[in-house]
């Protein structure tokens, strides 16, 4: 575990790149028929298939060399005994301890604290606290970053196991956010949860008050929040009874398995939300004890390094093929672009290489009619992880059908592509021209070669959703300590908070004093239209 140590690994991985970039995905299947057993794993009815990346078993022993010489397994055991590995804040980063995966630190009680927010969440279900128009129809929940996208993320993937009051979500500070959400509501019959870590977010503070006045005098009684900032809620003028607290090693992008996931667990009922802490600690139990050539996140992270050091990629699509996971790839873009988007090490150093590429995705098919000429056709090679599951929740069985043949089809599509001869050869049995074919057939190419993994489970159910959350979690977990970068903490986004405090004023008074010139002269433009 020495810097040494993990220099020689790196050049072992990079001398495989190498080898690896002179052949093509075509021959690699051709020259091994065992090729899926090698580069798949299994965790129950869970399978990660990496057979289709850029990738060999002499590169994956690489790769797992460079993860022992890194010291994963150590900063994992780390994280796990409660050791502040959030560095820059002095903070252990806990998350598995929700699940109850691992203890918590001594005089912190998760799962009491989990059992008071799930009576509450009963207790709004079942209609015993009310709104002071009856029993409440609507949840509003008021949070943005992690105190919003993953009980978003997880209402909209868990959709047909709501059947409590519906939920709604509003983040943004651009006011028309609460306004759509708000407007069909009626505030006697509505809840809503402010949910902030800090309690002090700008946009979240602004909708609560918002909030606050739209609810008019049901504001005292219908108005509850999940925060790590017990005073600041009891000086807002939540009572102490409606605020459900978490504590500083959860971090907010960690959060969905606290108070933050009470609208969830209001939505889905107690014993649901259960079931998605118990998927979420049957990854953490794996991760914590699975060796590492069958650790499905521990592969994941690898895979990543690979495409992102050894292949030089900088984007990744993350393409779910499930409608109802339409938020999941904006959830994991914060999960893995907020810890590992870093430029300097835990040491305070520049970054030897480079960290968290760009994630973004669309669901399938949807995405397939959008952006995946690029995939197949452009000019840089975008790696694509898919996620499906076998089975639908409360859909068409045909359709679905449907579904996962595009899945499975583009998968090989982008490894395999269409040669020049062969797209010349599909045109001559269509009945085209030689001149045609001539002509076209370069366009009709596909280079093919393009990687991908594919994550497949068996339906997307609580205990299902609460694993894959986890599985990426611990993806960049595994990144974040390769990259010997602090995966848990984010001062990046600090710098334009800060300045749009001091801005507010000056869109107000269109005084900007110290302000750039470019900045000046946008704000005396914001008010001539203003006129
Ligand atoms: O829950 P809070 O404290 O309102 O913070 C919301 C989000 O803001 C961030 O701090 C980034 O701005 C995220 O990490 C966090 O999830």
């Amino acid at each position: 575990m020495t810097a040494p140590d993990i220099a020689k690994a790196w050049d072992e991985v990079r001398a495989h790149a190498r080898r690896l970039r002179a052949t093509t995905l075509r021959r690699l299947f051709e020259t091994d028929p065992d090729r899926f057993s090698r580069l798949s794993a299994r965790l129950d009815d869970l399978t990660i298939d990496f057979s289709r990346e850029k990738l060999d078993a002499p590169a994956l022993e690489a790769l797992i060399a460079l993860a022992r010489a890194a010291g994963v397994a150590a900063r994992r055991d780390a994280m796990a005994a409660g050791a502040p590995v959030n560095v820059t804040e002095g903070r252990a980063a806990l998350h598995m301890a929700l699940r109850g995966s691992v203890p918590a630190p001594r005089g912190d009680d998760p799962a009491a604290t989990l059992a008071r927010f799930l009576d509450f969440a009963e207790a709004v279900r079942q209609g015993r606290v009310v709104g002071a128009g009856g029993p409440f129809t609507h949840v509003v929940n008021i949070g943005i970053g992690g105190s919003d996208l993953g009980p978003a993320m997880a209402a909209r993937a868990l959709a047909p196991d709501i059947d409590g009051p519906r939920l709604r979500f509003v983040s943004n500070v651009d006011g028309a956010d609460f306004a759509e959400a708000v407007a069909d509501l009626d505030p006697a019959r509505t809840l809503v949860i402010v949910s902030s870590k800090t309690f002090g977010t700008l946009e979240t503070l602004a909708n609560a008050r918002l909030a606050r006045d739209w609810l008019g005098p049901c504001a005292a009684g219908q108005m509850a929040a999940a925060s790590a900032n017990v005073e600041a809620c009891a000086r807002f003028g939540i009572p102490a009874e409606r605020v459900f607290g978490f504590w500083d090693w959860v971090g907010g992008r960690y959060s969905v398995w606290s108070a933050i996931g009470l609208p969830l667990a209001i939505g889905i009922g107690a014993q649901r939300f259960r079931a998605f802490l118990d998927g979420a600690a049957a990854m953490d139990r794996h991760f914590l004890t699975a060796p590492a050539e069958r650790n499905l996140p521990l592969l994941l992270g690898l895979i990543g390094v690979w495409r992102r050091n050894a292949m030089g990629w900088p984007t990744v699509a993350l393409i779910p093929y499930d409608h109802r996971l339409a938020r999941f790839p904006a959830y994991v873009q914060q999960l893995d672009m907020e810890s590992n988007g870093k430029r300097v090490t835990l040491q305070g150093d520049p970054c030897p290489m480079a960290t968290s590429p760009v994630i973004w995705g669309e669901p399938g098919t949807n995405a397939q009619h959008s952006f995946f000429q690029l995939l197949h056709q452009g000019t840089d090679v975008v790696p694509v992880d898919f996620i499906a599951a076998a089975l639908p929740r409360a859909a068409d069985p045909g359709h679905h059908d449907m579904l996962l043949a595009n899945c499975l089809a583009q998968a090989r599509a982008l490894a395999f592509g269409r040669t020049e001869a062969e797209a010349a050869a599909h045109m001559a049995a269509a009945g085209e021209t030689p001149e045609r074919i001539a002509r076209l057939a370069p366009h009709r190419t596909f280079p093919g070669d393009r990687p991908s993994t594919t994550i497949l489970h068996r339906q997307l159910d609580p205990f299902a959703l609460g694993r894959l959350i986890a599985l990426f979690e611990h993806r960049a977990f595994v990144q974040g300590v390769i990259w010997n970068v602090n995966s848990f903490d984010q001062w990046g986004v600090e710098l334009g908070k800060e300045t749009a405090g001091g801005l507010i004023e000056a869109i107000r008074t269109g005084q900007a004093r110290g302000a750039d010139q470019a900045t000046r002269e946008l704000l005396n433009i914001v008010k001539e239209l203003r006129r």
